[in-house]
Parts: C-alpha cells; structure tokens; sequence
C-alpha cells in the first residue's frame, strides 16, 4: 500500500477540529496524513479513529525515546491502533529500537497489518554545527545519519526518516527496501522556516526518498489543494527523470 502513498501530510493543528475542518474545506478525502505530537497529545486515540473513518493512511509520528521496556510497552498499546506508520528516534539505541519492533508484533491484533516502524535518524532541523558544538558528536551529518540507519536495520527496524541529502546513501547501504521517508521539503519558492536540511519534492523523488512528508509547505499556503497538487507533481516530474 505505502509504494503508491508518496505524500504524507503533516497535520500540525492544535485540535482535531481544526484538523478536520483543514481537511474538509480544502477537499483532502483518503490521502496519508501525519498526526504528531501537537495533536496526539490534545486529542488522543479518537483524533485517530476520526481520521480512520475517513479512509486516510496515518503515520502516527511521536518519535518515541525512552528505556527499551518503556517503549516496548508504549508500542504494544499504540499498535492497537489503526496506523500505518510510527516511529522512535534512532539515537535511543539498538536495544530500544528492538524493543520497540517486539511491543509492535506483540500489540498488533489477529488479522491487522503491523504498523511501518521507522527510526528518527538525524532532524532536519539539525545542522553539522549543531552535531559538532551541541550534541558533541565529531563526525559529518552523513555519516552519522548512515550509521544510524544501519543500526536501525540490524535492530530489525522497517526503515528511516531522514534528510533527502542522505536517502540514496542509505538505499546503497542498508538495501531498497528499507523505507526512506523525507520531511524538510519545500517547493522552490517556499520559506525553509525552522528547517535545515531542505530539498524539493522533485530532487526527493531522484534522490531515492521512497516518500516525503509536507506540512505548512500546505497547510499554510493560500490554496492549499492546488499546493498540494504541485508538491504531487513535481513527485511525479521527478520519476519521469529517474527513469529517463
Ligand atoms: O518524523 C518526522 O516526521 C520529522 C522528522 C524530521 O527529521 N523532521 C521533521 O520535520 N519531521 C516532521 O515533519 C513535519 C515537517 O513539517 P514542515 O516543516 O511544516 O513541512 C513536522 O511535522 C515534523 O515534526
């Protein structure tokens, strides 16, 4: 299902209300949509059984972070609910990553798919500088970000969330079939706002993003439909170059 679902959008809204009514008036029926924290947390499971409804693909994305029992248990309740894709941080371990894949296959009920699980490789928000003076760690953004991805993978994580510069290196090392999804991205012309490492939906698409993540790129432009529909499209210009 998830190859055909290049697009997820982000519903960065402060209530379910607000989310939906998003949705409606800008005609958004059955596309993949990102629930995050700032509406997981006001609205809990029935924001995501008000989007089930209505047919939409959901990554539940709450990048969870904890000790490996923690997060096995978070898992197990989480995958009782209908989603399609979740995710922990990377940086919380193999350990934890393992943990969490085991709460997943343990909590998913008789004849539902198992969520995707991908891990938080390095944000996008997230600059060299910052790797090297805040967080301390010496080495290049890529590599760092590769390193976590092949530990995600020995971990038996489905795939990563990463920056569109580091998704063909990870398809080169941990395989193609390990999910690659990109947010930070913006159409030429658009804000890079809080984000570092940004691309368009085009260069994703050539770089070997297997989808991308878009949040205010839509939600806060003039006409969000049409928006959507050009972020859609220059996906789609972009397959057209790969293959050519
Ligand atoms: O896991 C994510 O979805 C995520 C990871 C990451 O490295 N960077 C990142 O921006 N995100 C999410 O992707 C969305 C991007 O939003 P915009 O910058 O508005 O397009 C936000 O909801 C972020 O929480």
């Amino acid at each position: 299902m998830l190859e055909s679902q290049p697009l997820f959008l982000a519903l960065d809204f402060q209530s379910a209300e607000e989310a939906l009514t998003f949705l409606d008036t800008n005609h958004f029926y059955e596309i993949p949509v990102k629930v995050g924290m700032e509406l997981f947390y006001r609205e809990g499971p029935t924001i995501i059984e008000a989007l089930n409804e209505r047919g939409h693909p959901i990554f539940l994305d709450l990048k969870l972070h904890d000790i490996p029992h923690t997060v096995k248990q978070a898992m197990k309740s989480l995958a009782s609910l209908n989603i399609d894709v979740i995710n922990v941080h990377a940086s919380g371990g193999k350990n934890m990553m393992r943990a969490a894949q085991e709460g997943l296959q343990e909590g998913t009920r008789d004849g539902q798919q198992k969520p995707l699980l991908l891990a938080v490789t390095q944000l996008t928000s997230s600059s060299d500088e910052m790797l090297h003076h805040e967080l301390l760690i010496p080495h290049h953004m890529e590599k760092v970000v590769t390193h976590y991805a092949q530990m995600a993978k020995e971990a038996s994580v489905d795939g990563v969330v990463c920056s569109v510069a580091e998704a063909r290196v990870i398809a080169d090392v941990c395989g193609e079939s390990f999910y690659r999804l990109t947010p930070g991205i913006r159409l030429g012309t658009q804000e890079q706002q809080d984000q570092v490492r940004i691309a368009t939906p085009q260069k994703a698409k050539v770089s070997g993003a297997s989808a991308i993540v878009v949040g205010r790129g839509v939600t806060t432009a003039d006409s969000p439909q049409e928006t959507y529909q050009q972020f859609e499209k220059e996906w789609n210009n972009g397959y057209k170059t790969t293959l050519s």
